[in-house]
């Protein structure tokens, strides 16, 4: 019942207007006809009358008025299903943008980490399903049940005062078809949770196929027929036990439905034989024959629009869990403001952190200092770590134990907007949009406006500019092949941009996840040779396998297997002669 309320309130809340207008119009849609069907009754009755009765020309005027009336009521009832099927376009729609939004709200909010989990996945690939179109089919098989009950009602006065026998039968005859309909959707739904990884699978592969990035690879490797043959093994898969579970379907559904024509036909039968006894007249023959058709139809639709309503509403489930997902991130209920500046730094104090779905902890006793102003390198081998601490810092994730402040005060005593508006990070897997060059490095800090100055000055700092400056429309230029007049750009020119984006915003802390490692050697140089000036009385976090440029930082921290091993600058690292000076040297000798 409560999810049949929060459907009908997310319809309302996409457009009330619309909503009042498409219920209105399908009320008339179930009354009108009977309307009609009562004028038809009365010709019919007159029709017999004037057999008997001398005064036909009366009668025959009288007739051609209930005529003209039957066919004004069967304009409005056309006219109404047109303006019906219109506002049912339009509130569908309203419905699917207005729950996109919702579900895109919901899913900014969300903890990182639930994208990491396949029951995640799933979902949220059932809620994608749902969303569009669940709800406003909440609402018209709700109508239709409305409009079904109130023909049945209407039509069973009738019936009722022919016999009550006849209505009985009908309600009996249509038990099973509506048990037999609620099992089926309970089937259909439990099937289609089952299968949600596997639909996801075959998206996957899809995916794989179409899309631009993974192009290249299956080209070059051939992988084409491969994956194919995948997804199609796996549809076949989906097809087949769809089809089995449609095929005992249909079977049931045929047995009810002869139980239902049995009981159907023995009550025509009656009908017919009252009027041959003279009991009905042939007025009433019509009638009754009329109404208990309709009464049938009103039935079959009534059982249809609570088979739908049962089944949208275990469908909505999966959309509302979807919803109701709250972030483990949580906010404080009343924050601190982020020192600014800071006057002691970041302090990461016995830091361990262990991912949900991971055995292993990837981050053991992490003791690391950022002072204000200070540039920090972290180097270490891959899966040391060293993403993972960024991640924790900016609280995308919360430590598992131990403690981050700034400034003393736990950072989980920021808002996590507080936070992120002090730290500014480009993770090494940055996002490249397929936007213009300005917004591509607006979005570092969208707090301010798009200021020329501001842009252009990031973009110099990061080496983007000249990169910029040669394509057609500069900075307003589209990046990227996805639209029309967008340009594609190299690796290491889409990091100059993605490098600018993180030098725009004002924060305290820059943190650059393998900012270079795509530029060639002399926009490498560029950038960390003015990076000191650039930082001005900033905090940084460099993380690099490129040796070469975490000399000039004023400490490096060295990870292995999620600990800090060794701490120092870059001379006192070499002195000890530990992993450090290994790795350094190793790099050395490979440029000799
Ligand atoms: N989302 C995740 N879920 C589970 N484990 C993860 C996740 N991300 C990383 N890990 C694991 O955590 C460990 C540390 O990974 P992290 O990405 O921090 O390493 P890194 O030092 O940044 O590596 P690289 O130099 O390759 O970028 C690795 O063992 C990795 O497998």
């Amino acid at each position: 019942m409560l999810k049949i309320k929060r459907a009908i309130v997310l319809v309302w809340q996409s457009s009330s207007r619309w909503t009042l207008i498409h219920v209105t119009l399908i009320t008339f849609q179930s009354i009108l006809p009977l309307a009609l069907l009562y004028i038809i009754k009365l010709i019919v009755d007159n029709i017999a009358i004037s057999l008997r009765t001398g005064d036909k020309m009366q009668i025959f005027s009288h007739i051609i008025f209930l005529l003209f009336n039957a066919g004004l009521l069967m304009l409005l009832i056309n006219f109404n299903a047109v303006i019906s099927e219109l506002a049912s376009t339009t509130l569908s729609q309203r419905v699917t943008d207005h729950l996109q939004v919702t579900l895109y709200k919901k899913a900014i909010q969300i903890d990182l980490e639930s994208y990491e989990s396949p029951q995640h996945q799933d979902i949220l690939e059932r809620a994608k399903w749902e969303a569009p179109y669940r709800p406003t089919q909440m609402l018209n098989s709700l109508t239709s049940v409305g409009q079904s009950t109130v023909s049945l009602l209407a039509i069973a006065v009738l019936l009722i005062s022919l016999h009550w026998a006849l209505i009985s039968v009908l309600l009996f005859a249509s038990i099973p078809t509506m048990i037999v309909r609620f099992q089926q959707s309970k089937v259909l739904y439990k099937w289609r949770r089952y299968q949600t990884e596997m639909e996801r699978k075959a998206n996957y592969l899809g995916h794989l196929l179409l899309e631009y990035h993974p192009a290249k690879e299956i080209r070059l490797f051939n992988l084409g027929d491969l994956l194919i043959n995948r997804f199609y093994s796996l549809r076949q898969q989906l097809f087949k036990e769809k089809l089995a579970i449609t095929t005992r379907q249909a079977i049931t559904r045929l047995i009810t439905q002869g139980f239902t024509g049995i009981a159907i036909l023995i009550t025509y039968g009656f009908i017919i034989n009252q009027t041959i006894y003279g009991k009905f007249q042939l007025g009433d023959l019509v009638l009754y024959s009329q109404a208990f058709q309709r009464a049938q139809g009103a039935l079959g639709s009534l059982i249809s629009g609570l088979g739908q309503v049962h089944e949208n509403n275990l469908f909505l489930a999966d959309l509302f869990e979807f919803l109701a997902l709250n972030p483990t991130i949580s906010e404080p209920l009343h924050p601190k403001l982020v020192p600014r500046p800071m006057q002691q730094g970041i302090v990461f104090q016995d830091v361990s952190f262990q991912y949900q779905n991971s055995p292993r902890q990837a981050i053991k006793q992490v003791n690391l200092t950022i002072a204000p102003g200070e540039i920090i390198a972290l180097v270490g081998e891959n899966g040391s770590g060293k993403t993972t601490l960024v991640k924790l810092l900016s609280r995308l994730y919360d430590v598992t134990q131990g403690s981050i402040t700034i400034d003393g005060i736990n950072l989980q005593h920021f808002s996590v907007k507080d936070l992120h508006r002090q730290i500014s990070v480009i993770f090494q897997d940055y996002t490249r949009y397929q936007l213009t060059v300005e917004d591509n490095i607006w979005f570092g800090d969208i707090d301010l406006p798009p200021t020329p100055e501001r842009i252009t000055q990031a973009a110099r700092q990061s080496g983007a500019d000249a990169v910029i400056q040669s394509l057609p429309k500069g900075y307003q230029n589209l990046l990227g092949k996805w639209f029309r007049e967008g340009e594609e750009l190299s690796g290491g020119q889409w990091q100059k941009i993605a490098l600018a984006r993180a030098f725009l915003r004002d924060a305290q802390l820059v943190v650059l996840d393998e900012p270079t490692s795509a530029m060639d050697a002399k926009a490498e140089a560029e950038v960390f040779q003015q990076f000191r000036d650039l930082m001005r009385d900033r905090s940084a976090l460099l993380i690099t396998h490129r040796l070469s440029t975490v000399k000039m930082a004023d400490r490096i921290y060295v990870m292995h297997q999620g600990e800090i091993v060794e701490n120092g600058t870059h001379d006192q690292l070499m002195a000890l002669r530990g992993t450090y000076a290994h790795l350094f040297e190793i790099q050395a000798r490979n440029y000799q």
